[in-house]
């Protein structure tokens, strides 16, 4: 099996044939119609969403053939909202992007790409032992999208835009000697969001994810935008463009907590 990518030969439009799941009734990412998304008060209002994440003291960066992750090892929490009273653990993080900053995210808003977009993905550990475990359960994973716009620098971004030069091939790692708080990596507002029933974007495309997407973008400098364009994935070309175009809606309904 040619391993599945981004290129015109193994990417999104080919996933079909070895992870059939591809077209299946909640996949991800979508197009978010926003007057189509429901308010939706009792289920999101009576708990908002909540994080509560322990910094980490060093950070171990992975470039995994398709985007750069950040390895999670301390105790990090995500619950309320559309979680409910489950807990769910963060245990990593990770981005997708396009060659320029006119495309690069998964989610849309009214058909309108970002440049980017980072992905923070945990597992109900109320539920399941393990990331493994919880991977296939319709109600294992929960992931945080947040859309990157080209502006000012993300101070606490710069630990993994500094490095990429040095993640340059596909199954580089490398532990940093420094902090970071995840809680950083968020936008401001954190209360407006929507939020759907989905799947992990990259094979084996899983329906396990509850995904959460906030409103407001956070800003990414050119420079770190540039870093990420740099670097390279498991055919030797330069991971850009590493996006999955969005999927059919289907039968869901999107929510959202703001009017
Ligand atoms: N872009 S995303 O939807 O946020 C996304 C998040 C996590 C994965 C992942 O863990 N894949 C590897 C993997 C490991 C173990 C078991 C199954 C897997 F897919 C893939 C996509
Ligand atoms: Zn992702």
């Amino acid at each position: 099996m040619a391993h599945w990518g981004y290129m015109t030969t193994n990417g999104p439009s080919t996933w079909g044939k070895d992870f059939p799941i591809a077209n299946g009734e909640r996949q991800s990412p979508i197009d978010i119609v926003t007057t189509a998304a429901e308010y939706d008060s009792d289920v999101l209002g009576s708990n908002a969403l909540s994080t509560n994440y322990t910094p980490e003291s060093e950070v171990k960066l992975v470039n995994n053939g398709h985007s750069i992750m950040c390895q999670i090892t301390k105790k990090g929490v995500l619950t309320g909202g559309p979680l409910g009273k489950d807990e769910y653990r963060l245990e990593q993080f990770h981005l997708h992007w396009g060659a320029e900053d006119n495309r690069g995210s998964e989610h849309t808003v009214d058909g309108k790409m970002y440049a980017s977009e980072l992905h923070l993905v945990h597992w109900n550990a109320s539920k399941y032992s393990s990331f493994a475990d919880a991977v296939q359960k319709p109600d294992g994973l929960a992931v945080l999208g947040i859309f990157i716009t080209p502006g000012v620098a993300c101070n606490q971004f710069k630990v993994i835009s500094d490095n990429c030069g040095k993640l340059k091939t596909s199954g580089a790692e490398m532990t940093v000697d420094t902090t970071l708080d995840p809680t950083l990596l968020l936008p401001s507002n954190t209360s407006d969001y929507w939020t759907y029933l989905g799947s992990l974007t990259t094979p084996p495309l899983f329906e396990s994810v509850t995904w959460i997407v906030f409103k407001e973008p956070v800003e990414y400098s050119k420079e770190q935008l540039l870093a990420l364009r740099n670097l390279v994935d498991s055919d030797g070309n330069h991971m850009q463009d590493n996006y999955r175009p969005p999927a059919a809606l289907k039968q869901r309904k999107v929510k959202k907590t703001f009017t």
